[in-house]
């Protein structure tokens, strides 16, 4: 297989609820802290280094993420880049656990069960109700959608299918054009997407971890099969930057 695309992923620099620990998700606008837009910054000065230029950006309705890619612009210059911002792109909706810390939900339920909650495929969290005010069905960009598609939890499959949409009908033909795309998104619709273009398993997918801001390149086949893809980072950054995100006894 000869590579003949090149994609770029960013998940977006560390937020404020991951410096805090706490389960953020799709229903939370988080803000990224101080280092997040350090790392942001970082993340566009590797692409710079690594000679990278696009064509059009993705990126979710989401503020960190939005807010990481306009930082990449800054160190490459290119404002002009065209930007397309897709709710599709969004984090995974984490339902009840929304908000809460992850050590002290793993204290109240396990470290086993909320890995099966951040890290298994198909288990749902619990879910938000309708009429909980962290339901996000009443506040822009939602407020005008069928309220049947807005989500109230998701289990990472629900992530993958409300996403694939995006990747089909507009990422993937830009790609497949000849684009030079660069999508700057969240761990678990990052994780979604190599899901489906590695065709990992439902197992392999539990111990994929996705670090903060560092860019991952993805050289594809003309049928946008991956033919090999590789941080923009040194080995040792990659563990310690996996090692801050990742479940436990996911990094090795
Ligand atoms: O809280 C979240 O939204 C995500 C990403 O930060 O965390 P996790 O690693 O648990 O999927």
């Amino acid at each position: 297989m000869e590579a003949c695309h090149k994609l770029v992923l960013l998940r977006h620099g560390e937020s404020n609820y991951t410096r805090d620990n706490l389960f953020c998700g799709f229903g939370n606008d988080a803000d990224l802290s101080d280092l997040g837009e350090k790392e942001a910054a970082v993340a566009g000065q590797r692409m710079l280094e690594a000679g990278l230029s696009f064509d059009i950006a993705f990126t979710s309705v989401l503020k960190r993420a939005v807010k990481t890619l306009y930082l990449v612009q800054e160190e490459l210059d290119c404002h002009w880049l065209p930007v397309v911002k897709t709710w599709r792109l969004n984090e995974r909706h984490y339902g009840a656990l929304q908000g809460l810390s992850k050590t002290e939900t793993a204290k109240k339920y396990g470290e086993q069960q909320v890995k099966i909650w951040r890290r298994s495929y198909d288990v749902r969290p619990p879910p938000l109700d309708k009429d909980d005010s962290r339901f996000c069905g009443n506040i822009a960009p939602y407020r005008d959608f069928d309220p049947t598609i807005i989500p109230v939890c998701e289990s990472l499959k629900d992530t993958v299918e409300r996403m694939l949409p995006a990747w089909h009908d507009v990422i993937a033909p830009d790609v497949k054009a000849g684009k030079r795309v660069l999508i700057v998104a969240h761990g678990n619709s990052l994780r979604g997407l190599m899901k489906y273009l590695k065709q990992l398993s439902d197992q392999e997918i539990i111990r994929l971890e996705i670090p903060q801001g560092l860019p991952l390149v993805i050289e594809l086949d003309e049928d946008l099969h991956p033919v090999r893809d590789y941080y923009l980072a040194s080995e040792e950054d990659v563990k310690v930057a996996k090692t801050k995100v990742g479940v436990k006894d996911n990094v090795n």
